[in-house]
C-alpha cells in the first residue's frame, strides 16, 4: 500500500558525465513494478539530469530550496526554479543543513511550506545526533522535529510529507543503524502520527538514511516501517544504487 521510495542524495558530489552515466544505466534497467526512485544531484545538473533522465524511471529531486518565489537572495534557488527543472521533490532539514548552515526546526518549516506551495513533495529529514543517542534521548529528538514541521500544516498538506530518519552518527560514517535501532525509531515515528491521524500514518513514507548501501539495504528495507532509502555515498555509484533499488521490490 505504500510505494518504496529510493532517492540518492548526490550532496556536493558527481559530474555531468555521472549524471549521463546513470540515465544510461536506468534506461536499460527493469525495476521493481512498484518502485520511486529520485535523484538529487546539484543544481546545476538539473536540466542535463532532465534530459538524461527522460525515458527512464528516474526523477528527479532538489537537496534544498529558498523559501521565496524570488528575491535578492544571492546565492539561493527558489522552489518555483526548481520546478521548471522538472523536480518533483526536495529535501528539507537534512542534517547537514541543520548543522553546517544552522537551519533550526522554524526554517525547516519554511522550507517545507515552499516546497508544497509549488507542488514539490518535500521529504523532511530528522534524526538524532550520537551524544544523543548516548543520552536516551533519541526518540524525544526526532519526535521533536517530526512534531514541530507535521503540527504546522494543514492535514492535506500533511499527508504529501515523506519523512526521512537518518541518525546524524550514521550519515557518510559507514556506520549504519541496525535494521532494529532503525524499525524502532520508525515506528515510533508511525506510532506519534497515528495519535494525530491513524489514516495519515498508515499511509505515511518513511526512509532510512544513514550509510546504506547494496550490501545492507535489503535487510533494512525489510522492516515493517522502513519504506525506503535516502542514501547518500553508495548513489555515486551507479552499480551500487541499481543494486539498492533492486531490493526494494
Ligand atoms: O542524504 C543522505 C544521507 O545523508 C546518507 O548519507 P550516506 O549514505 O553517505 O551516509
Amino acid at each position: 500500500m505504500r510505494t518504496p521510495l529510493i532517492a540518492g542524495n548526490w550532496k556536493m558530489n558527481g559530474s555531468a558525465a555521472l549524471v549521463e552515466e546513470f540515465g544510461r544505466a536506468f534506461a536499460e534497467t527493469t525495476l521493481p513494478a512498484s518502485l520511486d526512485v529520485v535523484i538529487l544531484p546539484p543544481f546545476p545538473y538539473l536540466d542535463a539530469a532532465r534530459r538524461a533522465f527522460d525515458g527512464t524511471p528516474l526523477r528527479l529531486g532538489a537537496q534544498t530550496l529558498n523559501p521565496l518565489h524570488s528575491g535578492a537572495r544571492t546565492g539561493e534557488v527558489s522552489g518555483r526554479m526548481l520546478r521548471e527543472f522538472g523536480v518533483e521533490y526536495a529535501l528539507a532539514g537534512h542534517s547537514e543543513r541543520r548543522q553546517l548552515y544552522r537551519e533550526g526546526d522554524e526554517a525547516v518549516l519554511d522550507r517545507l511550506l515552499a516546497a508544497l506551495n509549488v507542488d514539490i513533495t518535500p521529504i523532511l529529514c530528522v534524526g538524532e545526533t550520537l551524544e544523543e543517542r548516548d543520552a536516551g534521548r533519541t526518540q524525544e529528538v526526532v519526535l521533536r522535529q517530526v512534531g514541530y514541521a507535521m503540527a504546522r500544516l494543514e492535514p492535506d498538506q500533511r499527508e504529501r510529507v515523506i519523512i526521512a530518519y537518518e541518525p546524524v552518527w550514521a550519515i557518510g560514517t559507514g556506520r549504519t543503524a541496525t535494521p532494529q535501532q532503525a524499525q524502532e525509531v520508525m515506528a515510533a515515528i508511525r506510532e506519534y502520527q497515528a495519535g494525530f491521524d491513524r489514516d495519515l500514518a498508515a499511509g505515511l513514507r518513511l526512509l532510512y538514511g544513514g550509510s546504506m548501501n547494496a550490501g545492507n539495504a535489503a535487510e533494512l528495507l525489510a522492516q515493517p516501517d522502513i519504506d525506503g532509502g535516502l542514501v547518500g555515498g553508495a548513489s555515486l555509484k551507479v552499480d551500487d544504487f541499481l543494486a539498492i533499488c533492486q531490493s526494494a521490490g
